[in-house]
């Protein structure tokens, strides 16, 4: 289960407890994303500038980029309360008008997988957004009658996996959208000497780039393998965390050096020899791997076909020759023959 995979992108429990002391609070912490951090900078200063509420935010990535890190980062900036929710706890209309009414001026709501919210409580947020106006229905029957309450100027911040999963018209209702990517090298190099500095370790340049090298692109990967490299500097290193260290810290956790692991080699693996390369409908591949087909798409895609090591087509999903290289195999003829520019067509 993505649960226990060492680089799964999702939070584990020990992530979450320790990603309080780690968890950048202000923006000039928050490493990386350069046009998203350079963008909200921008629109903070101007709202606080006019006293005005900051216009609501749609976040949206991959697990583990740091789309609820973005709102707290965001709500200290303006120096308001967060309130935090997500769209499946808020079962009921009365639920949402609750949150909303305990809001002071200029707060921000966060609701995370706000792409899980019921229809009924989305039609309530859509006055709320755009009008601070709450229209709620009580009482039932014949005695029913609607009520309309002001709300205080507030900030809605919703994060999502993926923007296609959200209605339309709740999409439209968010002045700022902000897409976050994968990280960089480099950019997850500094986060990992961030978190070493904080947790105290002892963490050269070049073990962090290591570390980093190996995360997908993710922080709160980079964070986690960087505590498990840690516990074996600690008993074999004498807790120092350099290149050589990093290195034999990641075979013992068997993530090689494109951080894949077992799971992403089982799938290019499943590709190229039981579907000689495909195209492969995503249900046969999550029905083999045993996997839902949403973690297949969410978590375990997105990384690979970033990185060239699987494509999307109309078809299925394909190997691209990097992939069977990558696995040490000889690519199919046709496929070496149109180069390393990914499957035919
Ligand atoms: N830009 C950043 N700079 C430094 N550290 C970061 C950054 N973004 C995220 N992190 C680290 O990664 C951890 C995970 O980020 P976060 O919880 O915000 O991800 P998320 O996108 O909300 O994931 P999920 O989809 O699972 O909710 C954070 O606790 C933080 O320590
Ligand atoms: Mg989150």
């Amino acid at each position: 289960m993505e649960q226990q995979r060492i680089i799964g992108a999702a939070a584990t429990r020990e992530d979450e407890a320790i990603e309080a002391s780690i968890r950048p609070k202000r923006l000039d912490e928050y490493l990386g994303q350069e046009p998203v951090r350079e963008q909200m900078a921008l629109y903070i200063e101007a709202a606080r500038h006019r006293g005005e509420a900051l216009d609501h935010v749609l976040i949206f990535g991959p697990p583990g980029l740091g789309k609820t890190t973005l709102s707290h980062v965001i709500a200290n900036e303006l120096g308001v309360s967060l309130r935090i929710t997500s769209g499946p706890v808020i079962e009921k209309a009365g639920d949402l008008a609750a949150l909303l009414t305990n809001l002071q001026p200029h707060d921000v709501l966060f609701i995370d997988e706000i792409h899980r919210l019921s229809p009924v409580v989305e039609e309530v947020l859509y006055p709320a957004m755009e009008d601070f106006q709450l229209d709620i229905m009580i009482g039932e029957g014949p005695a029913a009658r609607s009520i309309k309450i002001d709300l205080p100027p507030f900030t809605l911040i919703g994060a999502t996996t993926r923007a296609g999963l959200l209605t339309a018209p709740l999409r439209d209702r968010f002045g700022i959208v902000q897409r976050l990517e994968f990280y960089s090298a480099a950019e997850l190099t500094r986060i990992v000497r961030r978190a070493a500095a904080i947790l105290g370790v002892d963490c050269a340049e070049e073990g962090a780039a290591e570390i980093a090298r190996r995360s997908r692109g993710t922080p709160r990967i980079a964070n986690r393998l960087l505590r498990r490299v840690r516990d074996y500097a600690q008993v074999r290193a004498g807790g120092r965390i350099d290149r050589d260290v990093a290195d034999a810290a990641m075979k013992m956790l068997k993530v090689d050096p494109e951080g894949f692991d077992e799971l992403d080699r089982r799938l290019l693996n499943l590709i190229i020899e039981n579907f000689d390369g495909g195209p492969v409908g995503v249900d046969s591949l999550a029905a083999a791997l045993s996997e839902e087909r949403g973690t297949l798409e969410d978590v375990i895609e997105p990384y690979l076909i970033q990185q060239g090591f699987l494509v999307r087509t109309a078809r299925g999903r394909m190997a691209t020759v990097k992939a069977w290289r990558h696995l040490g195999l000889k690519p199919r003829r046709d496929q070496e023959l149109a180069g390393d520019t990914g499957p035919l067509f």
